[in-house]
């Protein structure tokens, strides 16, 4: 190892340091207090697993990354920052890979300074383990071949390339600035000011050239002078306008990719976020909706935004040529004017769509509504009553839709039309009064048809932006709950987070004074519920149907809140562990309604909470787990084995299959905890036997809910 990359390199017990200091760097994190080491000898799961546990408090996300040589160049490129794992043979040590330059990466060290460090040799660094193995056959063959010595590393590298196929050689972790971290952090991360401004300064440059070039030419027409030297001077100021439009076009697209990649990750976490109890409130055609608004939302507010800003640069310039025109103070005036109707204009349509939005959305939350619950409606309501509801929300959709594209039609098409006869209009008295020159009236029906495309640009806008605007009252809420929780403060990590099975303090799972209850009802279904889980303990929790199990389960396992009361985890509550470390310790089997078989392999049904895609080491697990639940008969049946399809269009689990396949899911993610939610109802005797006994024997602690 050459001395840079060893000045760069950081020891492993300082991965978490490393951590804070990329976040330090990428201006996501203020200094952070000692995070602890990894545990010893960890493997890179482990390490992954132990890494998450910074997330919450570093505003970042790692990503495991482990490529094959041929990839691992373009890694090393084009996937940065992230952290490396060196291999023992090289110290045992993490890079921070700061970013590419030509042929070099920047590295952090860990005294702080950036340290430049040829690439080539950063991959020979992070791969040497998996190379090691095939080198020693290289150069006898290079040998044979008589490979000139100054072309053997490209031919050494081909080679390997060639021989290691897809195998795996080296570990990084990608670093992402995650969704959740304030939107603000996000935009500077993502350039996304430095770019704003650049926008605004290649649309003035550009038009303030284009109004140039327009004096230029209308000066010598007017002027009777027209001189070539004039019309080449003109050309070259319309042309050197060009290049600008272009550059704001880019800039618009890089804007365009930073921003819907920022807001489709805060949703989609936003999304997964939202409290359980008020999406099955709210159906599954409402979050249908919002999709659809989100997806407007996204198109419609950039690209509003853009004409916006175009508009804001042509109607002042418009207002200054019109104030320089003949027509003075009274065309001023009309352009204020105009303005100010657009504005009114603008207001309606917005009233309007937001009107229509609602009652569109409520069609779509009944339209699924019916579909789903179509059998039962085809079998229970009379035929004749089949579409009445249908036809009344149908009928006031429409009222709502004709009333808002009265509004689009005056935005559209009355805005610049409009203005084009009031501003010509209001140049009539500046005319008939004295006989103006030709160069006079042409400075103020220039004016009139600047203001016009800034009218037309600007009513484009706007339409976009309302529209936008409603979007956005539809799914803000989803976009800030996917914010981090702001009580979020750096978590020590345990080092039995990424070792469940090592001994630990004996209590677990602590709750003193729990209180839930359902918004829509009187009675709280928890009361100062008090309870102590202890290291492996084994609970069997009974009680009548109703009596608020299920409610207790979910609490527990970090899916609600409790109203009052505490609840902690090694001592921690559930804002200072955060939510997704607190659900890969406590892991809640649901009941057999709240549960999913997704439509694709059952290795990724099984595995889908532990890690996608799988190791072999994954594969095993899965299969050994499914022999002790009594699935592997299943495994013998099902033509592909872990590979077969299953879900609504594959291999049609029974409902024995499915609960047991869930239980094997919640196993594999190993939890310390482990919550099944009468998980064996649907099993005959001896498989409850044999299920029971095998969740039994496993090292965690286990809450078996039950009905007496
Ligand atoms: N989203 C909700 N809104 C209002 N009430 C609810 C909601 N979910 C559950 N409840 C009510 O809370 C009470 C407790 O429900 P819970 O599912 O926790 O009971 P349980 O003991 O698990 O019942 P079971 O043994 O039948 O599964 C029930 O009366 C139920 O109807």
């Amino acid at each position: 190892m050459s001395a840079p990359l060893q000045r760069a390199c950081w020891p492993l017990e300082r991965l978490g340091d490393a951590a804070v200091a990329l976040a330090e760097r990428l201006g996501l994190s203020q200094a952070q207090p000692h995070l602890g080491a990894p545990p010893q000898d960890a493997d890179p799961w482990t390490l992954t697993r132990w890494l998450e546990t910074l997330e919450p408090a570093l505003h970042l996300e790692f990503h495991p990354a482990e490529p094959s040589l041929q990839l691992l160049g373009t890694m090393l490129t084009h996937h940065l920052p992230a952290l490396a794992l060196l291999p023992a043979a090289e110290g045992k040590g993490v890079l921070v890979l700061l970013r590419a330059t030509g042929r070099h990466l920047v590295l952090l060290s860990p005294e702080g300074h950036a340290i430049e460090v040829d690439r080539d040799e950063i991959a020979d660094a992070l791969s040497h383990a998996a190379v090691a193995a095939a080198a020693p056959h290289l150069e006898p063959l290079l040998d044979l071949a008589a490979v000139p010595l100054r072309r053997r590393p490209a031919a050494r590298r081909a080679l390997l390339v060639d021989w290691l196929g897809e195998q795996q050689v080296a570990q990084l972790w990608r670093v992402r600035i995650a969704a959740a971290a304030p939107v603000r952090r996000q935009a500077s991360h993502a350039h996304l000011p430095r770019l704003a401004a650049l926008i605004a300064l290649a649309f003035a440059a550009y038009q303030i050239l284009l109004l140039l070039s327009w004096w230029m030419i209308g000066n010598g027409a007017f002027s009777g002078r027209l001189h070539p030297g004039w019309i080449t001077a003109w050309t070259l100021v319309l042309l050197s306008s060009a290049p600008f439009l272009q550059a704001s076009g880019w800039l618009q697209g890089r804007v365009s990719i930073a921003v819907a990649r920022l807001l489709k990750a805060r949703l989609l976490r936003g999304s997964l976020s939202v409290d359980p109890d008020r999406l099955k409130h709210e159906g599954i055609g409402h979050q249908i909706g919002r999709v659809i608004e989100a997806e407007t939302f996204e198109l419609l507010s950039l690209n509003g935004g853009f004409l916006g800003l175009l508009a804001l640069f042509q109607l002042p310039a418009a207002a200054t040529v019109l104030a320089l025109g003949p027509g003075g103070a009274l065309q001023v005036a009309a352009l204020l004017a105009w303005s100010a109707f657009t504005a009114v204009s603008a207001l309606r349509l917005y009233r309007a769509r937001l009107r229509w939005s609602h009652r569109s959305l409520r069609l779509t939350h009944d339209t699924i509504e019916r579909m789903v619950g179509n059998r039962t409606r085809l079998v229970q309501q009379p035929e004749a009553s089949w579409h009445d509801e249908e036809d009344r929300d149908l009928a006031s959709v429409a009222q709502a839709a004709a009333a808002m594209d009265r509004g689009e039609v005056i935005m559209r098409a009355v805005i610049p039309r409009g203005w084009l006869v009031l501003g010509v209009a209001s140049l009539l008295p500046a005319t008939l009064a004295e006989a103006l020159p030709t160069a006079r009236l042409a400075v103020g029906l220039g004016g009139v048809l600047l203001a016009y495309q800034g009218f037309y640009l600007l009513s484009q806008s706007l339409t976009q932006i309302l529209t936008a605007h409603v979007s956005w009252t539809l799914v803000r809420d989803m976009f800030h709950a996917g914010a981090a929780p702001p009580r979020a403060v750096p978590v020590r990590p345990h080092a039995e987070d990424a070792a469940p099975t090592a001994p630990t303090v004996p209590t677990v799972l602590h709750a003193s004074g729990l209180g839930f209850r359902y918004p829509d009802r009187a009675a709280p279904v928890l009361d100062r519920c008090s309870l102590t889980i202890a290291r492996n303990d084994r609970i069997l929790l009974r009680g009548s149907s109703g009596g608020g199990k299920s409610t207790l389960a979910s609490l527990l396992a970090g899916l609600r809140e409790a109203h009052e009361g505490t609840l902690l985890l090694d001592g921690l509550d559930r804002h200072t562990l955060g939510r997704e470390a607190w659900r890969r310790r406590v892991v809640l089997v649901p009941q057999f309604h709240d549960n999913h078989v997704f439509t694709a392999s059952f290795a990724f049904n099984l595995l889908v909470g532990r890690r996608w895609p799988a190791h072999d080491e994954d594969y095993r697990a899965a299969e050994a787990v499914c022999h002790g639940l009594g699935l592997g008969k299943l495994l013998e049946r099902m033509p592909g084995g872990l590979s077969e399809m299953v879900g609504e269009a594959g291999w049609r689990l029974s409902h024995g299959e499915r609960s047991r396949m869930f239980v094997a899911r919640a196993l594999l993610q190993s939890p310390r905890v482990l919550i099944l939610d009468e998980s064996f109802g649907a099993l005959d005797p001896e498989n409850v036997l044999r299920c029971l006994e095998y969740v039994t024997r496993q090292d965690c602690s286990l809450i078996l809910i039950s009905h007496p």
